[in-house]
């Protein structure tokens, strides 16, 4: 009798920054970042086998843009569990499976989610006891937001958004998310961004939102919600600025771009104006998903 393959299942949110402030790029490149991170009801799975070689293969229903992922090196998730492998000093591979529900570049992380459900799903493989600043310090080098993928909730980030700090935010949040078919590169956001002057000194959070993410106080929050790279992602793409205006009459408590975009983003506290908001959506033919928020990081979801 065959021995009955073993594989693992984790699963990781698609993240959304209530607020983007950005500097001016640093000596490295990378631009300091002061970001409130949340992690939304938007997620991808990732299966690992274990496997002679490394190999991934993704799989995305009709309206995710697959192009640019790769199913080589270039894929985040197989450098995730390389470096996870090495750290252990471990010959070891697997066979990755990314079952995708978010979108493809845009702005939403999906595949700093992948990296690090990847890094969660072969911990449990493999039995793993990667101590948690290892495994902060492995998501990390992968890319800016992985950290956060592996928290998830609602956090704090600095640095170039690697450093994450969880914070008190109770209010149930309801986003609706409208992905864009064309998506946005991140550097090419950031090179806008410099070349219109747009950075600040030193990029800090504005103390009201964090308030009134303590005080789950849902007004303030729509009122403090801001995106520092939306006047460069709306001057390289005008039809988000124009798509932005049509969101601003459906209701919400607030409509902000996603990250570096396309996603832009509705938020609401009550689900009925959000039921309704997607309802007009859906008659103008403009693809959306109604999530909530916060979620939790990335987790097994069966072993
Ligand atoms: C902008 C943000 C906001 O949360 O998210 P997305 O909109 O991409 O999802 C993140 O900073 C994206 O994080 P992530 O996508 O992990 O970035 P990385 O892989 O580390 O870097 C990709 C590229 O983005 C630029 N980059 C990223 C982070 C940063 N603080 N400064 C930068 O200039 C650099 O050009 C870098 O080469
Ligand atoms: N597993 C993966 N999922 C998505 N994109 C990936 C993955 N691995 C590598 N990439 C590359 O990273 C780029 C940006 O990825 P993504 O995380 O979806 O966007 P964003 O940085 O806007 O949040 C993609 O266009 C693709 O070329």
């Amino acid at each position: 009798m065959t021995a009955p393959e073993r594989r693992c299942t984790a699963r990781a949110a698609a993240k959304i920054n209530l607020a983007l402030r950005v500097g001016r790029p640093r000596q490295d490149g990378f631009h300091p970042l002061a970001t409130i991170y949340q992690a939304i009801g938007l997620y991808d799975d990732v299966t690992v086998r274990d496997a002679d070689q490394w190999s991934v293969r993704t799989h995305a229903d009709a309206g995710i843009d697959l192009s640019t992922v790769g199913d080589d090196e270039s894929n985040i998730a197989i450098k995730a569990g390389k470096a996870l492998a090495a750290h252990h000093g471990l010959s070891r591979a697997a066979a990755i499976d990314i079952q995708k529900a978010i979108p493809v570049a845009g702005g939403m992380a999906g595949g700093s989610a992948d990296a690090a459900a990847t890094l969660v799903a072969l911990e449990e493989l493999w039995g793993l006891d990667t101590s948690v600043e290892d495994l902060l310090r492995i998501a990390a080098d992968l890319g800016s937001d992985v950290p956060f993928a592996l928290y998830g909730g609602t956090a704090l980030g600095a640095g170039r958004g690697e450093l994450v700090t969880p914070i008190d935010a109770p209010a149930n949040l309801w986003w609706l998310v409208v992905p864009h078919e064309i998506g946005l590169p991140t550097p090419s956001v950031f090179h806008h961004f410099d070349q219109l002057e747009l950075g600040d000194e030193e990029p800090v959070i504005d103390e009201a939102l964090t308030a009134a993410l303590a005080a789950g106080d849902i007004a303030a929050i729509a009122a403090t919600v801001s995106n520092e790279l939306q006047p460069a992602a709306y001057d390289l793409r005008p039809d988000l600025a124009q798509r932005h205006r049509l969101l601003d009459e459906l209701g919400a408590d607030a409509v902000l771009l996603s990250g570096s975009g396309p996603t832009q983003l509705l938020l609401f506290g009550d689900v009925s104006a959000a039921r309704a908001a997607a309802g007009e959506l859906r008659d103008q033919g403009i693809d959306h998903v109604l999530v909530p928020a916060p979620v939790a990081g990335a987790h097994v979801l069966e072993h």
